[in-house]
């Protein structure tokens, strides 16, 4: 490890580029996660510098609190990302605008919209996609990567813009899938060398980068006018409420500012919801197809509770101790987002006595996957609390997002049973190229628990107002 004893301890390195290369931007929790169990340096904090560029790892919950909480009013910051952020123009958006005054009119938008009290109206709408979800996995168990995709992006396309979609192949989920997966690569410390030297944006536009930041500019720009526009354009017949029009409603002062603000403080919502919701059902039903016991322990929680006669309602959330244990317990397995959004440090610090320089990307690490093991939900820190992130800068879409995945994942206990497929095996393997990390391709048999649940599926689909 790297003795410098001004910094935190890191890898060795080499002269001139000091460690900085031994940050990967593929996968690197795996890595980072075994630096955390040698036991013989401290190293629960890592850090690796050179070419003017720092980075510091957060390898427990001590350091993660200490830093990102405490120490809020200088960790609160993005670091700037030369390509996504400036060429591409995605800096405009509210997870990567600085910690300053155009960030806080985004969130206090965002709280307007997204309060544990706002996200009460959208009970509804999730209880009628998630019932449709489970018609869609009973007709066609083969497609419950799309269904799923469909289902993540439907519940935030109608919330943020009135906007009802119901195929996968709809452009604005494809168009949508395309762009976050490009900003996904994008975002990953170090993912373009030109984040590190930034003079290189000074290249010439034949670059090969040059023209992946011109085309990834228009993706961003019509993801998020795209729908903007469609919610503004219906606004007058009052049949497609949305938080568009709510916020739009709520000040008569609609200056060229607040709506570039409305535009793309909504558009920052769309972009950062559909994938995290993606990635944890994802995760869910793999590990419910290995874990069939959990499975079986949450249905007879949820049959207990709710019983056979109705679906799960979003209020069922405080009498299902257990499935909630199960979720938290499949955010911590496998988090949406292993290394969170990575943060910056708005001047120079010190913590335990090292130097912590100004710009210092700082990256939370809560990768810990081992067994899949719900009844450590008592453990003294709440898996589920880490994945939304920390600080001020905690995921404003939680309270919705909870929500959302609770009313998705007891409707499909409810209603299928999720198991091995024919050749028994699920390897538990997931994506390690973008922000947010999904499972693998992988197969699963799908289900009805049993002719009555099937029914229940179909007669409540019928009643589904989207
Ligand atoms: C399971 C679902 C979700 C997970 C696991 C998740 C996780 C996260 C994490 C880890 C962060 C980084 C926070 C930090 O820097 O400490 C974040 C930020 C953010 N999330 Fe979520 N999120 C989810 C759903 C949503 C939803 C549904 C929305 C919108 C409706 C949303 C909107 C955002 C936005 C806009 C930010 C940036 C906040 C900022 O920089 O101030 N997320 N999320």
């Amino acid at each position: 490890l790297c003795n410098n004893p001004r910094y935190p301890p890191g890898p060795s390195g080499y002269p001139l580029v000091g460690n900085i290369f031994k940050f990967s931007p593929v996968g690197p929790w795996t890595k980072l996660t075994e630096y955390k169990k040698k036991s013989s340096v401290q190293t629960d904090i890592l850090f690796f510098h050179g070419l003017g560029n720092s980075i510091l790892v957060l390898n427990s919950m001590e350091a993660i609190t200490d830093l990102l909480d405490k120490e809020g009013g200088i960790s609160s910051d993005r670091p700037v990302f030369t390509v996504v952020g400036e060429l591409m123009g995605l800096g405009q958006s509210m997870a990567l605008l600085p910690y300053g005054q155009d960030w806080r009119r985004h969130r206090k938008l965002a709280h307007t919209a997204l309060g544990p009290n706002a996200v009460k109206r959208y009970h509804t709408i999730q209880e009628d996609l998630a019932v449709l979800l489970c018609k869609s996995m009973l007709e066609k168990p083969l497609d419950f990567f799309g269904h799923v995709r469909l289902i993540s992006s439907r519940i935030v396309l109608a919330i943020t813009y009135g906007l009802s979609v119901d195929q996968a192949d709809n452009e604005y989920i494809t168009d949508a899938e395309a762009t976050m997966d490009m900003v996904g690569r994008s975002t990953r410390p170090g993912a373009f060398l030109c984040d590190l030297i930034p003079a290189m944006k000074y290249l010439p536009s034949w670059m090969p980068f040059q023209q992946e930041a011109k085309k990834g500019r228009e993706m961003i720009e019509s993801l998020v006018t795209k729908p903007y526009n469609y919610a503004l354009q219906h606004m007058a017949s009052g049949e497609h409420p949305s938080l568009v029009q709510e916020l739009w409603d709520s000040t008569s002062e609609r200056s060229l500012g607040f709506q570039h603000d409305l535009k793309w403080m909504t558009g920052s919502l769309y972009g950062a919801a559909g994938d995290s919701n993606y990635a944890t059902i994802l995760t869910f039903m793999m590990a419910m197809a290995m874990y069939p016991e959990k499975q079986r322990l949450a249905q007879a929680e949820i049959d207990r509770v709710v019983g056979s006669e109705r679906m799960p309602s979003v209020s069922d959330r405080a009498s299902l101790p257990y499935v909630n244990a199960l979720i938290k317990e499949t955010m911590r397995w496998h988090p949406a987002l292993p290394l969170g959004i990575a943060r910056s440090t708005s001047k120079d610090t010190t913590y335990r006595g090292f130097l912590i320089p100004k710009g210092t990307v700082v990256l939370p690490n809560i990768c810990n996957a081992d067994e899949f093991v719900p009844e450590q939900d008592t453990a003294p820190v709440d898996p589920g609390l880490w994945a939304f992130g920390f600080g001020r800068r905690i995921c404003p879409g939680k309270h919705l997002a909870e929500n959302s995945v609770f009313i998705i994942i007891s409707s499909l206990l409810a209603t299928l049973d999720i198991s091995l497929p024919p050749n028994g095996v699920v390897n538990p393997e997931f994506d390690k190229d973008h922000l947010v990390s999904y499972p693998h391709d992988f197969k699963c048999t799908i289900n009805a628990r049993s002719s009555t649940t099937e029914n229940l599926v179909q007669t409540r689909a019928q009643e589904s107002k989207v």
